[in-house]
């Protein structure tokens, strides 16, 4: 399996000092930066849109930023992300009307593609579009907050995918995201998960190298 990426998401940052905080996580040992996009229709919150990732970019930002879509509909709305810097783009399969078409056009624009699944939503959505997805995220919280509890269904749900992915043999992330923290990282790991996507468990601490440092040490004693 590819190595273990830690995602935090800045959803939990502190907004005021974006582009600190997101440098600040970066150099305590953060892989990717987990960019959540919701816009009060899709989900019961509001965020942060392009024009945010491209000054990431224009701030020195050099690492993947993992776009998770909570917008309806996509199609609109992906050029612009891949335009501004996107690394991956992910959306949820209920917002697009033609997932295929969502999905080649994220790469046709250079970018990483990827499906999200709600808690509630099937994974019989990647049966006929596995080539086109680099990541598969599945949440383990309803969407639209962070700060919100594990739903523990989400570890069969990995184990699915996981096996769902291995027995495709495409080259393809699985991530999960929401409620991750030190103490259940490990689990979800041996579940199958490769991508952690945490915001509160780090952003909600003063020492964000020690809660990666410690994620790290949790995910070397998987089994
Ligand atoms: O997509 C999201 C919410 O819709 C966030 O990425 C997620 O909730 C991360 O926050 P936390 O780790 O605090 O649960
Ligand atoms: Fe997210």
């Amino acid at each position: 399996m590819a190595d273990n990426l830690i995602a935090p998401s800045i959803l939990s940052a502190d907004f005021a000092r974006l582009g600190e905080e997101v440098v600040n996580v970066l150099n305590a040992g953060a892989d990717i930066v987990h960019f959540d996009v919701m816009d009060n229709h899709f989900v019961p919150n509001l965020t942060i849109g392009p024009l945010v990732c491209e000054a990431l970019r224009k701030h020195g930002v050099t690492a993947p930023i993992d776009v998770h879509l909570m917008v309806e509909p996509v199609d609109r709305i992906i050029p612009d992300f891949a335009q501004a810097g996107a690394s991956y783009i992910t959306f949820h399969p209920e917002a697009s009307r033609h997932i295929d078409r969502s999905l080649q056009m994220i790469r046709d624009l250079g970018c990483k593609s990827g499906l999200v699944f709600n808690p509630g939503t099937p994974l019989h959505y990647l049966e006929h579009v596995l080539d086109k997805v680099d990541m598969i995220l599945l949440m383990s919280v309803n969407p639209g907050f962070g700060g919100q509890s594990f739903i523990p269904s989400a570890l069969d749900k990995l184990r699915q995918a996981r096996k769902i992915i291995d027995d495709s043999g495409f080259d393809i992330r699985l991530e999960i995201d929401g409620g991750v923290n030190v103490g259940n990282i490990r689990e979800i790991k041996e579940a199958g998960a490769d991508t952690f996507v945490a915001g509160s468990a780090i952003f909600g601490k003063p020492d964000y190298k020690k809660v990666i440092d410690d994620m790290r040490a949790e995910l070397a004693n998987a089994k």
